[in-house]
């Protein structure tokens, strides 16, 4: 089978503050597939994140989406869902309202695929708590919810588990899963192993900005 890219890092290089923190990365990811990528605090899992997505530039190199390339032809992904750190969500919203503000500014989804979202990760989308009422884990599980609501090409989940309860992590997994199996190209930063071996077809490891060692899993559901 001929495997096509669908992001591609060519040489990619960041330096901030005359300080590298991305190192030559060459990265080939192919839709259908779920990438794993772990590595120490400060190793640069994010920083790549943040490049593969659009909301930084390289210094050198290049990241290609689709085949179009970030910051020349288009600034971001076409179809990108993303959860990096903590989203901008409105403390005085609930969490569906939150969801349906961000879904209006693409206007791709229906409020039936909203709650769709909210409900396969594990929350109530009729649950009339603001969201400055929610738990760190119910935050983070909205934060999933929005990154997938829209069932984007690429999909950027950077430590997406770590407050989330074990019924959370099974939620979670099974999302990616069928994500995986809808020919999404998946990309997880984490710091836990087993975790991130179950799902991943294949594992970075980072350590200070550079891709140190990949190893090929079996991948689930192959
Ligand atoms: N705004 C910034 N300006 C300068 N350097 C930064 C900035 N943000 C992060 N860094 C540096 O970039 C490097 C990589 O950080 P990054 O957040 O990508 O690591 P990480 O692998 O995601 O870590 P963690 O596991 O803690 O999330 C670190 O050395 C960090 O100090």
């Amino acid at each position: 089978m001929i495997e096509t890219a669908y992001l591609k890092t060519d040489h990619l290089s960041k330096e901030i503050k005359r300080q590298p923190i991305l190192k030559d990365i060459n990265l080939t990811l192919r839709k259908g597939a779920i990438y794993g990528f772990r590595g120490k605090n400060g190793s640069g899992k994010t920083m790549l994140f943040r490049a593969l997505c659009g909301l930084i530039l390289p210094t050198t190199g290049t990241v290609e989406v689709g085949g179009v390339r970030l910051g020349k032809e288009i600034s971001f992904p076409p179809s990108v869902g993303v959860l990096i750190e903590n989203p901008g969500f409105l403390n005085g919203y609930t969490g569906f309202k939150n969801l349906k503000m961000l879904a209006g500014l693409n206007n791709l989804i229906n409020d039936d695929r909203i709650k769709e979202s909210i409900r396969l990760i594990g929350l109530d989308p009729e649950d009339k708590r603001k969201y400055r009422k929610y738990s760190l884990g119910m935050k983070q599980r909205l934060g999933i919810a929005q990154a997938i609501m829209e069932e984007p090409d690429l999909l950027i989940l950077d430590e997406p588990t770590n407050a989330l309860d074990s019924d959370g992590v099974e939620e979670f997994k099974a999302v990616l899963l069928d994500l995986k199996a809808k020919d999404k190209c998946i990309l997880i930063a984490s710091h836990d192993k087993e975790e991130l071996d179950y799902l991943s077809d294949e594992i970075f490891m980072m350590e200070n900005g550079e891709i140190t060692d990949k190893y090929h899993l079996q991948g689930v559901g192959q």
